[in-house]
């Protein structure tokens, strides 16, 4: 695939620059085993009290106690829930776990040799994942293959929108100022390429191992097959 007109590249992360173990085996159980405890200790801290009185809001309850967020937490956790509170709350408790060391962000190998083609021939790159902006930064900023961050232009999570939501990418496009035909988006997920599709970016979609299998999208399956 050659691709002039792209002028900026949005990149999901699981299933795209990052194996979905990784965050489903790794990251999701880590934020299971720690989240109750950094809560308990934490409840009275403004930044995530905040997020406690979110994540009421979004049961609907204003008067849970502690304990009944913590499980409702742990139940969206278990169902992959991308919920926006839930998400700015996991983002803190892997901090932690990055600056241990506890674990680095995994990204595929060809993921940044790519990254650093693109930026180097002027083509301005942005994340977009369920994960918090933090979350983000953290995974590209602690990874594998060392500080990616000078890559990116921005961060996009769910603050935007949902991922499968058409009216997210169009707001995604407003914020980047160029024409929806030059951004070109990678997902694994046809439910989010069809969603970019419809607010007119292009669309690539990158079949992994362990992701959806090739659709109407065109698709790769790995960085270094994508030429713009
Ligand atoms: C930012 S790393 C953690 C990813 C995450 O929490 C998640 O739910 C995966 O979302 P994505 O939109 O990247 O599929
Ligand atoms: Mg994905």
């Amino acid at each position: 695939m050659s691709n002039p007109t792209v002028r900026a590249i949005v990149t999901d992360i699981e299933g795209t620059t990052t194996d979905i173990n990784f965050v489903h085996k790794v990251l999701f159980p880590y934020a299971q085993n720690k989240l109750p405890e950094f809560l308990r200790a934490k409840a009275e801290t403004p930044a995530i009290a905040e997020q406690i009185d979110a994540v009421r809001r979004e049961m609907g309850d204003p008067d849970a106690t502690l304990e009944a967020v913590i499980a409702e937490l742990l139940h969206w956790i278990e169902t992959d829930q991308k919920v926006t509170p839930l998400k700015a709350l996991q983002g803190m408790v892997w901090a932690d776990g990055y600056l241990r060391g506890d674990f680095k962000g995994h990204l595929y190998s060809d993921v940044a040799p790519v990254l650093r083609q693109w930026k180097e021939a002027g083509k301005a790159l942005y994340v977009y994942s369920s994960g918090s902006v933090q979350a983000q930064k953290l995974l590209f900023g602690y990874s594998d293959e060392g500080d990616l961050t000078p890559l990116f232009s921005g961060y996009f999570d769910t603050h935007i929108g949902h991922k499968r939501e058409a009216s997210a990418y169009q707001r995604i496009v407003a914020e980047l100022d160029l024409p929806a035909h030059a951004v070109l988006f990678l997902s694994d997920v046809v439910e989010e390429l069809d969603a970019a599709k419809q607010a007119g970016m292009q669309t690539l979609q990158l079949v992994r191992e362990g992701t959806q299998a090739g659709t109407h999208h065109a698709c790769v399956t790995r960085f270094d097959e994508i030429v713009l």
